[in-house]
């Protein structure tokens, strides 16, 4: 029979990672968005290219076999398409999960197969898929709840492939680059065992390959990010082949290397092997990637688990060095009223009203080397009007 999954976000690493490799595994993939322009692009066409980047040349590969629905104004379509699939994936944002969850739990709420759904969520995250299960819970009748785990099981996943956003007249194909990887925990598919996705790579325990892939790639892309923003940069590359900001991202991948070396028994030359590799990546010029996507949601990046505290505060922890990592945060901190980007725009308020931040509690071994960075950036911004450097 044909397999069906159901994809949320049909975004860049909706249509460019996860599309791509579900149809390489033999699904027929529905697309649930809620801009009208992504669906009616993908309701109106057959196929669209997903073309690979890199000094090598370009390759390009033809997705086809899907459909699309929005969410928006045809949910009950939605709903019955879930309570037949084998498989739910999104990549919509850590803070669109409680917004897909309700919809997602009536669906399988009606399921009869005999086959519970396997559902991943695909975002930058620790625990995505557990705080998108948390929300489903949360949208689910309590008598009901107890026999959930027959009807949908709950992988997290690790998802690295860089995709910038794309050039405006490109319509529905994806620019992106060659590297990926997919990584998904197994414990929860049990008896049932996984879905069958050959682009996975299935893992007993998750924790070493998503704080490996944040902390490394989230952390020095977002640094660079930052930094560049500040430096007037235009693109991660440009950041990139500025020797002061490479420094400083080789800095801080080196703090975050200590503590996946130490915590999680990574060989200390794999682990280099794995930066030298990340560097080569965000330094790729042909991808064209913008600070301003990569330093999007600066709020959400300065979350307590997320690529910045997250990291320092474990170093702090082992009372190992965070001090770089410390700056990356200053200059996140610094990411304020950046056109279309709410969140840098709600910082600058915050900052000015002095609300909580970052999360981190007051007793936290890095707690008051937080406050140090805010105050800084407070005081340069009360001093000018805005921050100084
Ligand atoms: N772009 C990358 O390089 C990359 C790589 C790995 C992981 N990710 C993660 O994937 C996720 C998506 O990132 P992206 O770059 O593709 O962003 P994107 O903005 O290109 O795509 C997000 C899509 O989600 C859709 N969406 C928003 N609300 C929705 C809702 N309620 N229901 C259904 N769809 C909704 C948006 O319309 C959009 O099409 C993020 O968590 C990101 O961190 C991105
Ligand atoms: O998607 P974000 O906002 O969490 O982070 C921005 C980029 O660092 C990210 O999208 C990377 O391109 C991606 O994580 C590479 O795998």
């Amino acid at each position: 029979m044909a397999k069906k999954a159901i994809h949320f976000g049909g975004g860049n690493i909706g249509r460019g990672f996860v599309a791509e490799f579900l149809h390489a595994a033999g699904y027929e993939v529905v697309f649930i968005d809620v801009m009208d322009n992504i669906i009616s692009a993908l309701q109106d066409s057959k196929s669209y290219q997903v073309t690979e980047v890199s000094e090598a040349g370009e390759a390009t590969k033809t997705i086809t076999n899907y459909r699309a629905i929005n969410s928006k104004t045809h949910e009950q379509d939605v709903i019955q398409e879930i309570s037949t699939a084998d498989v739910v994936t999104c990549a919509v944002g850590p803070n669109i999960l409680k917004f897909i969850a309700p919809v997602i739990a009536k669906g399988i709420d009606i399921r009869s197969t005999p086959k519970p759904l396997a559902v991943i969520a695909c975002e930058n995250m620790i625990g995505g898929t557990s705080t998108l299960h948390g929300f489903i819970n949360d949208n689910t009748d309590s008598e009901r709840l107890k026999t959930l785990g027959e009807r949908a099981q709950f992988a997290n996943s690790a998802i690295d492939r860089i995709v910038p956003a794309q050039a405006p007249d490109s319509g529905l194909n994806v620019r992106i680059e060659k590297f990926y990887e997919w990584v998904v925990e197994t414990a929860p598919f049990g008896s049932v065992g996984h879905p069958d996705i050959p682009a996975i790579h299935w893992v007993d325990h998750l924790e070493p390959y998503i704080e490996r892939k944040l902390f490394t790639v989230n952390t020095s892309h977002a640094t660079a990010a930052y930094y560049g923003k500040h430096a007037g940069k235009k693109t991660i590359a440009e950041a990139m082949k500025d020797s002061y900001i490479r420094g400083v991202v080789h800095d801080v991948l080196e703090e975050t290397a200590s503590l996946i070396v130490d915590k999680h028994g990574i060989a200390a030359q794999e682990q280099q092997e794995y930066v030298d590799t990340i560097i080569q990546r965000i330094s790729n010029p042909y991808l064209e990637d913008s600070v301003e996507r990569v330093g999007r949601a600066p709020m959400r990046k300065l979350g307590r688990k997320e690529r910045f505290i997250g990291p320092a505060a474990q170093l702090a922890e082992r009372g190992m060095k965070y001090e770089a990592l410390l700056g990356s945060v200053e200059m996140a901190l610094r990411f304020q009223n950046v056109e279309g980007d709410d969140e840098s725009v709600a910082l600058a308020k915050i900052l000015k009203e002095n609300s909580p931040l970052t999360g981190l509690e007051r007793t936290h071994p890095l707690f008051s080397a937080v406050v140090k960075v805010v105050d800084q950036v407070q005081s340069e911004a009360k001093e000018t009007g805005q921050p100084r450097i």
